[in-house]
């Protein structure tokens, strides 16, 4: 059987984010990855440089080539740039009836540049985020989308409700930018319950791109029919090792090692 997955986000030249990030993991996880650009980045491991969006026929076109053909099994949004392009994509993913649909939220770089308009928030709650299955924001980004400043693990918990709430099936916060310097600490809220799921916070610079990785791997476990709670976790394995062992590239934040878990994996089943 052949597994589908659909990235329709930026392009990062840098290769560490964005597309990039999305078709090198599902790869890794044996499902065959299509895109869908948004915008080209001209982006490096220092930060971005320039941003350069599609127009939105050239969204429409890219999805509406792969939805009258090829068909997917699950699909992945990252950065969407503006309101008018997330209302594309809403319509495409309504159109196709895709259920599968994982929102990672993208909004500010590592470095602090904008990858989605402000106005483009409420786009986002209005119309992608009723039709999603899963939506995985970083901490500002769960602070935006629900107005709930996040400072312990039970205003996590209030948000992942809240999102639930707005329309999303399954919310998972992750944790890479809390406070905690121990541990890395990602919650999913299945609508009923809450889990965590927690790994060693690695110290090192080399973070461009995980939050990319982490809901591509998430989508390739879902598009082959995995549970939430296998792809949160599997992801969190896929992320780990990725970032343990990085790559030393650039003088910036660095990309992260996609291969690693896969390395990882051949390793432990040959012993
Ligand atoms: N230093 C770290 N050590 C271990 N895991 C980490 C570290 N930083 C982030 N993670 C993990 O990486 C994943 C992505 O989390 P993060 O909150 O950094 O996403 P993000 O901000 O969306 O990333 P980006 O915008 O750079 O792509 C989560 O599973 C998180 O727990
Ligand atoms: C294109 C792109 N998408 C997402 C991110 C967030 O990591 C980034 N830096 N660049």
């Amino acid at each position: 059987m052949i597994y589908k997955a659909l990235t329709i986000a930026g392009s990062d030249s840098g290769g560490g984010a964005g597309i990039q990030a999305d078709i090198k993991t599902f790869q890794e996880l044996d499902v065959f990855g299509m895109s869908a650009l948004t915008a080209v980045t001209a982006q490096n491991t220092k930060g971005v440089q320039n941003v350069f969006p599609m127009t939105v026929q050239a969204v429409k076109e890219q999805i509406s080539s792969i939805g009258d053909d090829m068909g997917t099994d699950a699909l992945k949004t990252g950065m969407l740039f503006n309101a008018d392009i997330i209302k594309t994509v809403a319509e495409a993913v309504h159109n196709y009836g895709w259920e599968k649909l994982i929102i990672d939220p993208v909004m500010i770089a590592k470095g602090g540049a904008p990858l989605l308009q402000n106005e483009a928030v409420s786009a986002m709650i209005q119309y992608l985020l009723p039709l999603s299955y899963v939506i995985t924001p970083n901490i500002p980004e769960a602070e935006a989308l629900t107005g709930i400043s996040i400072s312990s693990e039970e205003d996590k918990r209030k948000a992942a409700e809240k999102l639930v709430k707005m329309g999303t099936t399954f919310a998972v916060i992750k944790g890479g930018h809390d406070q905690d310097t121990f541990e890395a600490s990602d919650l999913l809220f299945d609508g009923e319950s809450f889990t965590v799921y927690s790994s060693e916070r690695l110290p090192t610079a080399n973070t461009h791109g995980t939050g990319c990785t982490f809901s591509a791997a998430m989508t390739a476990q879902l598009a082959k029919g995995h549970s939430i709670h296998e792809a949160v976790s599997e992801a969190k394995k896929f992320i780990q090792a990725a970032i343990e062992d990085d790559l030393k590239i650039g003088s910036g934040h660095g990309p992260t090692n996609h291969w690693a878990y896969r390395r990882k994996r051949g390793m432990s089943l040959e012993n």
